[in-house]
């Protein structure tokens, strides 16, 4: 196909995409990277022509693509996917949401053809998990079948937004081959927001910044092109802001050790068991980082802490000192703890506006039902100008982009300056600007001991030096599941 975009421009209420003329050349298949605003998802949502003229404006031409001929994976994608899936769940089951809809189901919706189905569940690892209901997937389970989903619709053009998004390093090496073989009948848009993700075989590389198509240009030259260093400057200048704003609205709770202890954890559900025999001990002021491949049970671990998990009551565990289960009020240790996940970011559809989404971090609620002080605004307001979101402060947090929505929540978690900050790849979504702030302010407030950071990324690269505990799991050759192994960098 040869598609050409030409004096397009096209704006939702937070980004706007601005493309003088852009042709993709017949066979051609282009990386897209975005300096700063989420471009992918206005793109995508331009080449499938899912245009919602009340969200959406645009002029211009978009000439050689169909619907028919685009299949598009994205974050937005997935969730609205799942908040689907829950709701047809929901609506056929007897009053309690009976999750139905299976992966196989998912995949062969869009082919209604078996072998092709089996086919693309075994090349991108997911056999195993083929009767799963897809609203129980973990993140990475989740994105690989959303790409299955996509090549099932056998269209001649994919665009795949940030498609290694919560892929654990040995998926990622597996999808990277994949794609490769796959380009080499189909046309494929990847868009990426971290350098080291820009496959080897794209050969041709189109730059945006704010917005506006700035360059175009071959992979080597984009290999070899000065952005990522100015990049990582600016973003070194709004962290240290951020940490200007935590440091005025300093505080200490501090409780006796352990903060949180878990004996010989277990979690499992009638068919399988996800992890056993888990000991871990957080004492005061260790920040740690948790470990181990797709589907091991890490957000399942975390959630054990923060209370939001049904088996964190049949597990022995102790929390800022009291025993889980003795009694205690949920929102007593939730007021103590920060939390970042792609669960949360799935939970938070209540439509209130962007500062709204930070004031409630204070009362730790999903929307905003309280009257917040002044000071609570201003702290807010404070955090709008240092995210760049100033001008979106009463903007309706589901009308942003998936990552604007992500910095937000990452915002509202930071806001009260919580004992225990949970971070479950909390990156997600975010330019590379945006994850270069995060990274910075986390390393910053890690290291300053402004809150206590549990955090997890399947980046190597995100590691943050203040780290140097992690909890791994591992897979267990003698029984089901994984085990976990503690150790100290
Ligand atoms: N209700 C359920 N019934 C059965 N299995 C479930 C249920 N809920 C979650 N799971 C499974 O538990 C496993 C652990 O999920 P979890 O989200 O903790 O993994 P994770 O390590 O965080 O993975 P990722 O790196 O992909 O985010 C997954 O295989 C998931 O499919």
């Amino acid at each position: 196909m040869k598609i050409r975009l030409t004096q397009l421009q096209c704006s939702s209420s937070s980004v706007t995409v601005d493309i003088n003329d852009w042709v993709i050349e017949p066979q051609q298949s282009w990386g897209v990277f975005s300096t700063e605003g989420d471009v992918g998802a206005l793109l995508g949502q331009l080449l499938t022509q899912q245009i919602d003229a009340q969200t959406l404006t645009y002029s211009g031409d978009i000439i050689g693509v169909t619907p028919a001929s685009v299949a598009l994976v994205s974050l937005l994608e997935q969730q609205s996917l799942l908040e689907a899936i829950l709701e047809q769940d929901d609506s056929e089951s007897l009053g309690y949401t009976d999750p139905k809809t299976t992966v196989f189901g998912v995949v062969f919706n869009q082919c209604h053809d078996n072998d092709l189905t089996h086919q693309l569940l075994q090349q991108l690892d997911l056999t195993h998990l083929s009767l799963s209901p897809f609203a129980q997937l973990s993140t990475g389970e989740g994105r690989r079948v959303m790409l299955a989903r996509a090549v099932a619709t056998q269209v001649p053009f994919l665009v795949l937004d940030e498609p290694y998004a919560g892929l654990d390093v040995a998926h990622r090496q597996t999808l990277t081959e994949y794609l490769q073989q796959l380009s080499q009948t189909k046309q494929i848009l990847v868009v990426v927001s971290r350098e080291e993700d820009m496959p080897d075989w794209i050969e041709h590389v189109a730059m945006f910044s704010h917005g506006k198509l700035d360059t175009m240009m071959t992979k080597s030259q984009w290999d070899n092109h000065p952005v990522i260093a100015q990049l990582t400057a600016q973003a070194g200048q709004q962290s240290d802001d951020i940490l200007a704003l935590i440091r005025r609205h300093r505080h200490k709770p501090l409780f006796a050790n352990p903060v949180f202890q878990l004996n010989n954890g277990r979690v499992a559900y009638s068919d399988k068991v996800i992890f056993s025999g888990v000991n871990w001990r957080i004492d005061n002021g260790v920040h740690w980082q948790v470990k181990g491949p797709n589907g091991c049970g890490k957000s399942t671990l975390l959630g054990l802490i923060f209370g939001d998990h049904p088996q964190c009551y049949s597990n022995d565990i102790d929390i800022f000192g009291n025993k889980r289960g003795s009694g205690e009020s949920i929102w007593e240790i939730k007021k103590h703890i920060g939390m970042v996940s792609s669960a949360l970011h799935l939970q938070y559809r209540v439509n209130c506006s962007a500062l709204d989404v930070i004031v409630s971090g204070f009362y730790d609620s999903i929307g905003l039902y309280q009257k917040p002080t002044a000071q609570q605004i201003s702290v807010a307001t404070e955090w709008l100008a240092i995210l760049h979101m100033g001008h979106l402060s009463k903007t309706a947090f589901r009308q942003l982009e998936y990552g604007q929505q992500r910095l937000l929540l990452i915002a509202r978690a930071i806001v009260k300056q919580p004992t225990l900050l949970i971070l479950d790849e909390p990156y997600q979504g975010l330019d590379y600007l945006g994850r270069r702030l995060i990274k910075n302010a986390l390393e910053l407030i890690a290291k300053e001991h402004l809150s206590q950071l549990l955090y997890v990324s399947h980046y190597q690269e995100d590691s943050l030096d203040s780290i140097q505990h992690y909890i791994e799991f591992v897979k267990d050759e003698n029984q089901d599941g994984y085990r976990a192994v503690v150790s100290q960098g």
